[in-house]
């Protein structure tokens, strides 16, 4: 692999394991799990309830840490993190959409985006400046000011995702960012999910529905914690 090749890789799991005591029982949610991600390549993450889905995306945003295995994101291997090393990763690579979004809704949009840099120490001037750029990469620079809950549901995935990959992030993890929302405001999201990422992002995620799966290039099925199939999917070709 070339240098140019490893630094496109953003996600780099290797025999991830995770595993949680039940009783005298001991259930592997994450069993043994290799996915690498590059910069330009979308993976939906699909399987059954309880396969193991969440568990793997906490690890590779370094919500948790795996009892084997590696997890490597943009270059840092999460292991050999201290507590506020890793916070650093969540702040400056990785970004998370939550299925409940956790926009603050007394701030404006372009506050809510500039959160994560300011925490990071970029002065307020320069952190509103990145917000602006990342809103207007989604279409949202005319509701900027307004705060969560004077938009629509649709433009507040987007500013979810925009507050996800601010700065420098080229890490999107995102559960089933479409939630609740229509199939058209549905299927725009993935569309500019899609759009980001071939604008120099990798993204993970994961989803329940086959129609927005479509839109990523690699589709990978896990069952009881591990991957039982990989196939390439459309990548949003109509
Ligand atoms: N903190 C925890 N403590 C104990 N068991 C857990 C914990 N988190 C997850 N599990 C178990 O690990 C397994 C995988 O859970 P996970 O939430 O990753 O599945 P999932 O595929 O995301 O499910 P769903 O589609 O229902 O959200 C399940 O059996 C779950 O009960």
């Amino acid at each position: 692999m070339t240098q140019q090749a490893d630094r496109d890789v953003v996600l780099e799991i290797r025999g991830a394991t995770r595993w949680y005591p039940d009783g005298d029982l001991t259930i592997r949610a994450v069993d043994g799990i290799d996915l690498t991600v590059s910069v330009g390549e979308f993976v939906a993450v699909m399987g059954p309830s309880g396969s193991g889905k969440s568990t793997l995306l906490r690890l590779a945003g370094g919500l948790d840490l795996p009892d084997d295995g590696t997890v490597v994101v943009d270059g840092v291997d999460l292991a050999s993190c201290s507590a506020a090393a890793l916070a650093g990763v969540r702040r400056r690579s990785a970004g998370y959409v939550f299925q409940e979004l956790n926009l603050i809704r007394t701030l404006s949009l372009t506050e809510n985006v500039a959160l994560p840099l300011e925490l990071d120490g970029m002065s307020f001037k320069a952190s509103m400046a990145a917000a602006r750029a990342a809103l207007a990469e989604l279409d949202l620079i005319d509701a900027e000011r307004r705060r969560p809950d004077q938009v629509s549901g649709g433009e507040r995935q987007r500013a979810a995702i925009a507050r996800a990959l601010v700065g420098e992030r080229r890490l999107i993890l995102a559960e089933e960012p479409t939630g609740s929302l229509d199939s058209t405001t549905g299927e725009d999201i993935m569309k500019r999910l899609r759009e980001r990422v071939d604008a120099g992002a990798g993204a993970v995620m994961v989803t329940h529905d086959p129609r927005h799966a479509a839109w990523a290039d690699t589709v990978v099925f896990l069952r009881d914690g591990k991957i039982v199939d990989r196939s390439t999917a459309g990548g949003g070709a109509a």
